[in-house]
């Protein structure tokens, strides 16, 4: 597969979302969009790596003395760059200060995006660059552009070092400044060697619109390409849509992220219903309608904007819902990590927030967390740890089904994560007596189902990565339990 589009969808373009990919025939669940490799990564701000391997950088390299090296790269292998650095530096033009570079590092990224002009192999993809979404006039003067202002453009300017490039005459601070908020609005987050995260700059797949709900996915090899794949069937006409966001925060977080960092108003279908489809994870139980014992919720009236019981007269006001907030987002900074904490503040928040309210979501995922080791660093986990971890994944994935319907890694690793405990706690039940071996049987078929389902979900990740490799367990455990099935059922400790 090419780094384009092929000929199932088309490059459009309209007033609000200014290019997007719409779908031209049915794209089925599953099917691959697109596999497009990076035009260049860079570190995230703050972070200094080597521009080989991406590894935290300790050296510069010897030739040149600019770019970042690890201490297992000796020499920058990118020669063009190297030579012009080289050339720029240290013989042609004198007044260069290596040190303004070295000193203010965040700098080399913007010199690698400038050098992608000066090579020709490479002078395409800057002008594919130049052509993505800046939003340069809603940035001016904003707190971020004083940031890149101080830490990157003015010691780039300082350094003198572009005055020695093809394109020195269009360079200065606004065409630097718009070069950094390209990557702010288009760059995608990658696993770096360390596990931490870099940038990369992917042309056709920035394209992609923005959704809360989206009809596809996207998954990073270990040669960082990216493959963007339909999630759920995708409509002939229907536009073609990934997440700029983390799809598991309330209405006014995501819309908040994208407002300051994509510099639009999300007005998808999730935004614009109160009750986010259903699922209430921005909602609140309304205490009056409790007192009446009835169940109620507390949502964001998208009209007045005020929160509002669906059925009775009450409302809280934003500085309460604010408050509420902040509060529970202590509590839980200071249970982190104890389960019986966290145990109990969950039981306090469901008092107060919707079972699927996204802070309760966020507790609820670390405490599977921690139930998930506990289950694997003890020689004989009890069955309350299997249930109650169930109960949990179960939760997640119910969630999941409403907000992202179609193919989801967290959801191929909820139910992976429900289907091996429930595996274990069926053993333990047959061989405490409680049930005969047709009903085990009959349960680890229903196991069976979801490790099929996880392994759909998963099947785009690619092997190399930690996704992959769950992946590969998900198949050998689900392979063990269907010779288990077909075989006989055996108890644990028959194995
Ligand atoms: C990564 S770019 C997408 C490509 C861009 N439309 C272009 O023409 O280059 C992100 C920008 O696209 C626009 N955009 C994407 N999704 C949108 C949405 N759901 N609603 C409004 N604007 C959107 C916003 O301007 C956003 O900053």
């Amino acid at each position: 597969m090419a780094d384009e589009f092929g000929k199932n969808c088309t490059i459009c373009e309209n007033e609000t979302l200014g290019r997007y990919v719409k779908a031209t025939e049915v794209i089925p669940a599953g099917e691959t969009i697109l596999l497009e490799s990076p035009i260049l990564i860079l570190a995230c701000k703050g972070d200094k790596r080597c521009c080989n391997c991406y590894r935290i950088a300790q050296q510069y390299c010897r030739k040149c003395s600019i770019a970042p090296l690890c201490l297992d790269c000796a020499e920058h292998n990118d020669e063009f760059d190297c030579n012009v650095l080289a050339a720029a530096g240290a013989v042609s033009l004198p007044d260069v200060r290596v040190d303004i570079l070295k000193k203010h590092f965040d700098t080399y990224g913007l010199l690698q995006c400038l050098l992608l002009h000066e090579n020709l192999r490479t002078r395409k993809a800057f002008g594919k660059m130049l052509q993505m979404e800046a939003h340069l006039e809603k940035r001016r003067n904003t707190k971020i552009w004083h940031e890149h202002d101080r830490d990157i453009v003015q010691p780039l300017l300082q350094s003198n070092i572009w005055k020695g490039f093809e394109m020195a005459p269009n360079i200065n601070g606004d065409f630097l400044q718009k070069i950094l908020a390209i990557w702010d609005v288009n760059s995608h987050e990658i696993r770096a060697p360390d596990a931490e995260i870099m940038r990369g700059l992917y042309p056709q797949v920035s394209l992609l619109a923005h959704n809360c709900c989206p009809n596809a996915n996207q998954a990073i090899d270990d040669q960082y390409r990216m493959k963007v794949y339909a999630n759920r069937e995708i409509g002939r006409g229907e536009v073609v849509t990934n997440s700029y966001t983390n799809l598991l925060l309330g209405t006014d977080e995501r819309r908040q992220i994208l407002r300051e960092g994509k510099y639009f108003h999300c007005t998808c279908d999730r935004c614009e219903d109160p009750t986010e489809l259903g699922s209430h994870m921005s909602s609140f139980i309304c205490s009056a309608c409790a007192g009446h014992k009835q169940e109620s919720y507390i949502v964001k009236d998208r009209e007045s904007q005020t929160w509002k019981c669906q059925k009775c007269e009450h409302t809280l006001r934003p500085e309460q819902v604010a408050i509420i907030l902040e509060k529970s987002k202590e509590e839980m900074f200071h249970a982190h990590g104890d389960y019986r904490r966290l145990e109990y503040l969950l039981a306090k928040l469901c008092t107060i927030l919707h079972k699927n309210h996204y802070l309760v979501v966020d507790l609820k995922q670390e405490m599977a967390n921690i139930l998930r080791n506990a289950i694997l660093s003890s020689r004989r986990p009890n069955r309350q740890l299997f249930e109650r971890k169930i109960r949990l994944c179960q939760d997640l994935v119910l969630l999941l089904q409403i907000i992202q319907p179609g193919m989801t890694r967290l959801k191929g690793i909820a139910l992976y994560e429900m289907a091996t405990s429930h595996v274990k706690l069926q053993h333990l039940k047959f061989e405490e007596n409680e049930m005969e071996e047709d009903d085990l049987k009959k349960r680890l078929k229903e196991c069976l189902a979801m490790y099929r389902e996880s392994i759909r979900m998963l099947s785009h990740e690619p092997p190399q990565t930690p996704e992959g490799q769950l992946l590969k367990n998900v198949a050998k455990e689900f392979d063990v339990l269907q010779k288990e099935v077909e075989n006989g059922a055996q108890s644990e400790g028959d194995k």
